[in-house]
């Protein structure tokens, strides 16, 4: 209320200054005029920000205040997570990072922000829409009723029981990788395993959309699907935190060129149409699951939101499993203890390569869950925080949402940098060091403490790499099978080390840099939507004969 008034009082000096600005216009030089007029503009606006904005109190960078570019220009340098670690330590647990912006550090602000009924993700999502406007699709509806109808379609899709029909095909896609590391170590070649798992991801996910063999792993031809991906989703990213980035859209085309973009539409195009030219019942995909209910368009064209959900779906499904076997691959080369006991966990639990599929010996395997688990901890495939709001009708309803003891005015976007919160050293100590084992239980007979039950607790509370509540990852279970998998029939037939040298060192930290990408043994991840990374560098030996079982 005061604020308003307030508003009303400014806007009024304004137009009195500007009456006065027309009145002296005899003055012989207008840039005197036209100065002023904007400095008294930049005065009002400073002094509104500064003494009516409700997020006013919320403490943050100065520049903040008053400006999405501050935010902006870390998302554009990409490193957006390692700086939120930075404010927290400087500003506490909550800190305003855009005029309608608060980051929170807190496992009480998860439970507030994401598993909330009064919340629903922010209209920062709507920036993730095709040219920030086009049709919705599952990920970036804002209504929650329409988010629900959405999900139950969908959903089926990714779900553990559609998993077990789905795995001869991701089978199939792992066997090709595992073939293109045998010959890589037949070669005596090093493998940089970012392109690999990033191929294979694409792979997996074009077979489950649409039935399609994408082959990126083998032929060249869709490789642009890669690329694509990460054109789109780093502009999208600079969208996501300030849309009024987009006007620039016509520069980026123009000094990146939109072949990549372009090229990934035409790869999603001619899956489509490939696979509406099949019987729909004939495979067991997405297209077959889903097409009932989400409009598949005209006879010879693709509805818009089909396209929408397709262009999303192979987005999601093809990039966040290949940064975490990417992070996976990383860690493992650097912690010979980690390796040493997943490797073992994994050559005594199954009698074959062959026997390595999903079922309770692959569940058994509690090293290697906790391999993954402490991947995504250390390394999360999601970076930005998931921007959160008030929902209108709670805002309508009167209702207030408060957040880790803050009431948080309508319109704030509220969120929490998931690796802030997983390098908190209060959730998770030595933050920084690899230690699956803080996943296991102890291996003595001891009982727990309460204040040691209290503290796995928090922990737990405090690790959501799928974030949590109805808009958490739908595809955790693929995830974590094309994960486990993956992983485990790569211990199996092949021993792997780092590559010698420099080569070695690629996808870690460089000693002696201060902007927190100095650690050597920590995997490095570029803050995007669809967060990017390069190595690591790794030298494969097969073990013994095993690799003759695989299809070459
Ligand atoms: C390690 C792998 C993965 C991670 C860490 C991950 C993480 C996430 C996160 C954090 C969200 C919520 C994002 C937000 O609120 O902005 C999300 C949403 C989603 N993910 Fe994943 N994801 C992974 C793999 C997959 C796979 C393989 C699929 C399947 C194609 C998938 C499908 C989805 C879908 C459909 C949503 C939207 C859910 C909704 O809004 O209801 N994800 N994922």
């Amino acid at each position: 209320m005061a604020s308003s008034l307030l508003a009303v009082v400014f806007a009024a000096i304004l137009n009195i200054v500007r009456i006065l600005g027309l009145l002296v216009r005899r003055v012989p030089d207008p840039r005197l005029i036209v100065l002023t007029d904007w400095l008294l503009q930049t005065a009002l606006f400073v002094s509104f920000r500064l003494l009516t904005h409700p997020l006013r109190n919320f403490p943050g960078p100065f520049l903040a205040r008053f400006t999405h570019a501050y935010g902006a220009f870390l998302v554009w340098r990409r490193c957006s997570h390692l700086t939120s670690i930075q404010l927290h330590k400087k500003y506490g647990p909550v800190v305003r990072i855009a005029p309608d912006r608060l980051i929170f550090n807190s496992a009480t602000a998860v439970q507030d922000i994401y598993h909330n009924p009064r919340v629903t993700k922010g209209r920062a999502y709507v920036q993730l829409r095709q040219g920030g406007q086009g049709t919705p699709n599952l990920f970036n509806t804002l209504d929650k009723e329409e988010h629900r109808k959405k999900r139950r379609i969908i959903a089926p899709v990714i779900s553990e029981r559609s998993m077990r029909v789905f795995e001869p095909d991701m089978w199939q896609q792992l066997e090709a990788f595992l073939v293109q590391l045998l010959q890589s170590s037949q070669q005596n070649q090093f493998v940089n395993m970012t392109p690999r798992c990033e191929r294979l991801g694409v792979d997996v996910v074009g077979k489950l959309a649409f039935g399609y063999s994408l082959n990126t792993q083998t032929e060249p031809i869709h490789r642009v699907i890669v690329e694509g991906i990460k054109t789109r989703s780093n502009r999208s990213s600079l969208y996501f935190f300030w849309s009024f980035l987009r006007v620039f859209e016509p520069v980026f085309d123009w000094f990146e060129g939109r072949h990549d973009l372009d090229g990934f539409y035409r790869s999603v195009k001619t899956m489509i149409e490939a696979r509406m030219s099949t019987p729909k019942e004939s495979i067991h995909d997405f297209y077959a699951l889903a097409s009932g209910d989400i409009a598949p368009g005209e006879p010879g064209l693709i509805s818009k939101d089909l396209w929408a959900e397709a262009v999303f779906f192979i987005a999601a499904g093809g990039s966040t499993t290949s940064t975490a076997m990417s992070g996976i691959f990383f860690y493992l080369s650097r912690y010979p203890d980690a390796y040493a006991r997943l490797a073992s966990e994994i050559r005594t639990t199954f009698f074959s390569g062959r026997d390595i599929r999903q079922g309770p010996q692959l569940s058994s395997c509690k090293y290697l869950r906790a391999v993954i688990e402490e991947t995504m901890r250390m390394s999360p495939s999601t970076l930005a925080p998931g921007w959160r709001e008030q929902d209108p009708a709670s805002v309508a309803a009167g209702e207030p949402f408060i957040v880790d003891g803050h009431v948080i005015p309508p319109g704030t976007q509220v969120g929490v940098s998931t690796y802030a919160l997983q390098h908190d050293a209060s959730y998770f100590p030595d933050p920084y060091e690899f230690r699956p084992e803080r996943w296991l239980p102890t291996n003595d007979n001891t009982p727990e403490s309460d204040s040691e039950k209290d503290a796995r607790v928090l922990m737990r509370r405090s690790f959501v790499p799928f974030s949590i509540g109805d808009r958490s990852c739908a595809g955790k279970a693929m995830a974590y099978l094309e994960m486990s998998l993956t992983v485990a029939r790569t211990l199996w037939y092949f021993d792997f080390q780092k590559a010698p040298g420099n080569a070695g060192m690629l996808g870690g930290g460089r000693p002696g840099r201060s902007d927190g990408r100095g650690r050597r043994d920590e995997f490095q991840l570029y803050d995007s939507i669809v967060v990017d990374h390069d190595g690591p560098n790794l030298v494969f030996t097969p073990r013994g004969d095993f690799w003759k079982e695989l299809e070459i």
